[in-house]
């Protein structure tokens, strides 16, 4: 127990998770009960964007580093219009934010957004707990709620449902479309499919001179094609999946939508549960990881360049592709599409996970981390340039290897 916190004579708060592990600590945000899967994030700053990151829908998240909190919170940085994290979970939080941009205190947002935490907790016992265990269900409760025997507070812990098998995108996704214009003279028009979408990325390509039309997660292909491009002759000049919340195994309608477009060799980008589903429409299967990734400082390789980017992750599935060989797109022998050779482009460092796709004969590749880097590392800020050099050229992305080295935005800022 902190002694910050132990100081300030805060409700009881305690966490329960599934395996049946027990921390006690103090209530921080709202007081009360809250259930979901609890993961870890390994990120010292960015915790605004993290808690605003639609992906963690139904998701506890504990934080690694010691002190969360300590430069408050604003108008500008959230990414998303709510917290979405299911509850929160830290060790010493700032009594007093410090910094020129801070407007309010973390934990004011956590209670006006009724989002139950706990503080006080060993959050590095506990990360290690589900290191070795792996991501678990687990509940937070506080105040009078705390109050129950740890059979009793178990046994409600055990009723959640689980990660697997939870279609979430639906939940977090916009009810109506809507547009975000691009910055300067609009040179492409892209359909962006919001499973999970997070500001930052129509924000970066509308830097690049993209109009991007948001859509709800249950669009269809006659609403992608509705959405006129500027260079297309029927359709957007791009189509773009989003990350999101859920299990990727769950995203039917979405795949199907995506093995049009890619029939249609309309250029594709996916970020996160958007890669996923790229993996899912070209034939391969998606596992859940035993802990997942989460955090600013993954390292990634992208293989086709071999340069090495610290990279923003949240993800706790991942796809099933071989990593030794560029291979037929299974697909193409199960469901009869013809979509070529595909190779996994990224792959991460530490684990081998994939972490990247690129098809080898069409205009369409994904990542399964963050280039929009919020919050995080802007190596991978590339991968927008690659997106309008898909664009513009239609073709697959490893014939423009060394192109768009000369279309960066950030390089000409
Ligand atoms: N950030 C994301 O898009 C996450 C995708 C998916 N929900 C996962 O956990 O792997």
């Amino acid at each position: 127990m902190s002694t910050q916190t132990q100081l300030l004579d805060l409700p009881p708060a305690v966490l329960v998770l599934e395996d049946g592990r027990i921390m006690r600590g103090q209530a921080y945000g709202a007081t009360g009960t809250t259930f979901g899967e609890a993961v870890f994030s390994t990120g010292m700053s960015g915790y605004q964007e993290t808690i605003t990151d639609p992906s963690y829908h139904r998701q506890v998240v504990v934080m690694t580093a010691p002190h969360i909190g300590n430069t408050g919170v604003n108008d500008e940085d959230a990414e998303s219009r709510r917290i979405w994290v299911a509850g929160y979970v830290v060790r010493d939080p700032a009594l007093r934010p410090s910094n020129w941009r801070s407007q309010r205190t973390l934990e004011d947002d956590l209670r006006d957004q009724g989002v139950v935490g706990i503080s006080g907790i060993d959050t590095r016992a506990l990360t290690r707990h589900l290191r070795e265990r792996g991501a678990m269900r687990v509940g937070i409760f506080s105040g009078a709620d705390a109050q129950q025997t740890d059979a009793a507070l178990l046994e409600q812990v055990r009723e959640v449902s689980p990660m697997s098998g939870a279609e979430l995108a639906s939940q977090v996704s916009t009810d109506e479309p809507y547009v975000v214009p691009a910055v300067g003279e609009r040179q492409y028009t892209v359909v962006a499919l919001d499973l999970g979408i997070k500001a930052m990325t129509p924000a970066l390509m509308a830097q690049r001179g993209i109009e991007v039309h948001v859509l709800p997660a249950d669009a269809g292909l006659v609403d992608v094609l509705a959405v006129p491009g500027v260079h297309a002759a029927e359709g957007p000049d791009g189509v773009f999946f989003s990350n999101g919340p859920g299990d990727p195994a769950t995203a039917d309608h979405q795949v199907d939508v995506l093995r049009s477009v890619l029939g249609a060799r309309i250029p594709f980008f996916g970020i996160c549960f958007g890669n996923q589903v790229l993996g899912r429409a070209l034939g391969f299967g998606t596992y859940k990881l035993k802990y997942g990734h989460r955090g600013i400082n993954q390292p990634v390789m992208d293989r086709s360049t071999r340069k090495v980017e610290v990279t923003a992750h949240n993800h706790g599935f991942a796809v099933d592709a071989p990593l030794d060989r560029d291979v037929p797109a299974p697909a193409d022998a199960e469901q009869g599409t013809n979509f070529g050779r595909v190779r996994v482009s990224h792959v991460c460092l530490s684990d081998d996970v994939v972490e990247g796709l690129e098809c080898l004969d069409l205009p369409a590749f994904s990542v399964q981390y963050h280039p929009e880097a919020a919050a995080g590392p802007h190596d991978s800020a590339y991968l927008f340039d690659r997106f309008v050099d898909v664009m513009r050229t239609g073709r697959p992305p490893a014939d423009l290897i060394g192109d768009n080295a000369h279309s960066s935005v950030e390089k000409e800022a």
